[in-house]
């Protein structure tokens, strides 16, 4: 029988197989209680009635039914499973050094208000214009495997294909960064992140490196407050933090703090609420987001930017280029830009999402970046580690693509895409290669800023008194601190304790008062763990060589001791 007579009968019985089962399970929407993230496979028959073709080796020969078991047969023959094994043990790549876990989707982008008179972006001019975008949402310190519940910031990153290039804007769900000094980055994040040796992370190191560098303590305390467990992505403000310049048609600077604004309303998850639902659903966040959008559902930020004149930056009593704090009441003014909204679940995680490479050095004209030293430290790592984790040619591969690109990168590890053909390799040249645009509203200034390392208390202090609304939130946050120092080490315990008094004395002292609670009530649940493990428990038996355990019957190898 020929190739293609085989391939004919085989497509043949397979229609009419498929054929049958889809009839038996025209019922199965029935079931309720199908979520979007349980009928996914479901949902994908439903498009494809019939199997969507045949099955090819990796260089696109027909699979026979044979090769598709190996049992008493040639392996070394059997191209397909040179290619199941061959492929298989390369299916990972690194995962990201931070923010690996995560998920995301497309949508888009819309312009709501002018802001022509700030920002020349052809993004944000326009109203009612839509750029296409993908959105990644990661929590910052977990494995990929990690949980999705843990008191961390979240991630949300967004990649605007815009008719200028991408634009990327990545976003922390809290307002304010730990520190200003980029060089610190891999020790917080050693300090924050799985013990060398125990392989689990360790209160006593993140303490100790608080208290060394106390300037974290600002962005420790969002933390630690109900921002820190969002209830899910949706739910969630997000901040690119950094102290953007932004630049008109007429080259004249503004000087912004862009926020994205959940339309779904803040809600956060207390300690016990998120306790309860890690039990039942390791997988909440990225589950609730994928349902939400295949249910119709689809999550919306609305988009503003808090704005200084370059005459008010310049007169203000702080540094408004400070990651670590936030622009004091009444020093600025905001603007609405437009709306995102997430309309589209991707096809294909590691395509869309595992692959996306965000950059904040990825801007456009019209949005200068930041002048300060930690964005500047951030261009630099993030190429970097993209480099190493997806390849040089990462912005070659589908999802970080710009809408157009003519460059003079060539060659190196794929995907080359084109390779840029046979156009010209060099610049300057005399060939019509491409060439570099006049922008005449670029800025021409440059605002060198010289930044502090001095330590200030008072953005704490100031979180503690007023950013937290009530009382009732307060215990809350003095409750987590408690909670947080009950397995910490001398001296770090002491010296968490003293600079919590340091910024504010009534806190220092709660939290004091709550951990001597907490630490009597772990001693006494200590002790009875101990005396409950004195309880026989019920005994494995294993299988011997001198015959079936006494009360096995029915083939059983458990047994329970009465
Ligand atoms: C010195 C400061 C920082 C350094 C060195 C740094 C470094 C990194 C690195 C290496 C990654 C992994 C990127 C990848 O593998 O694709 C990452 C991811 C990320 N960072 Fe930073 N980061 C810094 C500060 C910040 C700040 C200030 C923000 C937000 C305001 C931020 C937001 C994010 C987000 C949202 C991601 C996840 C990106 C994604 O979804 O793929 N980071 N960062």
């Amino acid at each position: 029988m020929s190739t293609k007579n085989a391939m004919n009968i085989m497509k043949a019985i397979a229609v009419c197989l498929f054929s049958v089962i889809i009839l038996v399970e025209s019922n199965e929407y029935l079931n309720v209680t199908y979520q979007p993230a349980h009928r996914q496979l479901l949902d994908f028959k439903k498009e494809h009635p019939y199997p969507i073709g045949l099955w090819t080796k990796n260089a696109g020969d027909p699979v026979e039914i044979r090769d598709t078991t190996t049992i008493n047969s040639d392996v070394f023959n059997n191209q397909l499973f040179i290619d199941t094994f061959s492929t298989f043990d390369g299916e990972r790549i690194p995962e990201r050094v931070v923010h690996a876990r995560g998920t995301g989707a497309f949508g888009y982008f819309e312009v709501t208000h002018d802001v022509s008179k700030y920002t020349s972006a052809d993004v944000f001019n326009g109203v009612g214009k839509k750029t296409p975008l993908v959105a990644r949402f990661s929590n910052a310190l977990q494995g990929l495997g990690g949980t999705d519940f843990p008191r961390e910031h979240r991630g949300m990153s967004v990649k605007f294909y815009t008719k200028e290039g991408n634009l990327d804007l990545l976003c922390l769900s809290i307002p304010v960064y730990f520190y200003r000094d980029p060089i610190f980055f891999k020790h917080l994040l050693h300090a924050f992140t799985r013990n060398p040796q125990t392989t689990l992370f360790n209160p006593t190191s993140v303490f100790d490196f608080i208290t060394l560098r106390p300037a974290f303590i600002h962005g420790f305390f969002w933390v630690m407050s109900d921002f820190g467990i969002p209830d899910g992505y949706r739910k969630m403000d997000a901040f690119p933090i950094h102290t953007y310049e932004v630049s008109n048609k007429h080259g004249e600077t503004h000087y912004v703090r862009f926020n994205f604004r959940t339309e779904q309303g803040v809600a956060i998850l207390t300690n016990e609420e998120a306790a309860a639902l890690q039990s039942q659903d390791l997988e909440y966040f990225n589950r609730d987001l994928y349902n939400a959008i295949n249910s119709g559902e689809y999550p919306a930020w609305k988009l503003e930017m808090d704005v200084m004149t370059p005459h008010d930056i310049q007169r203000v009593d702080y540094d408004p280029f400070d990651v670590t704090r936030l622009w004091k009441n009444g020093t600025f003014f905001t603007v609405p830009i437009g709306r995102m909204v997430l309309n589209k679940n991707v096809e294909n995680n590691f395509r869309d999402i595992e692959q996306a490479a965000f950059n904040p050095g990825h801007l456009v004209p019209g949005i200068t970046g930041s002048p300060e030293g930690l964005f500047r430290g951030r261009r630099m790592f993030y190429r970097d580690t993209q480099n190493y984790r997806l390849g040089r040619n990462h912005n070659n591969i589908l999802v970080n693509m710009p809408l157009y690109s003519k460059t003079y990168a060539r060659d190196g590890k794929p995907p080359t895409r084109l390779n840029m053909k046979n156009a010209p390799n060099y610049f300057p040249n005399s060939f019509n290669g491409p060439l570099p645009c006049v922008d005449e509203q670029r800025p021409w200034k440059k605002l060198q800023v010289l930044e502090s390392n001095a330590v200030d208390l008072e953005p704490a202090w100031y979180f503690y008194n007023f950013i937290l609304e009530d009382d009732a939130h307060r215990q809350r946050f003095i409750n987590t601190w408690a909670a947080a120092l009950v397995p910490v080490t001398p001296p770090v315990l002491q010296r968490t304790l003293k600079l919590l008094h340091q910024v504010d004395n009534d806190l220092g002292m709660r939290v004091a008062v709550t951990h001597e609670i907490l630490l009597a009530r772990a001693m006494a649940q200590q002790a009875a763990a101990r005396a409950a493990s004195a309880v026989p428990r019920p005994k494995r038996n294993l299988i011997t060589s001198e015959g079936p355990p006494e009360h096995d019957n029915m083939g059983s190898v458990y047994k329970i001791e009465l």
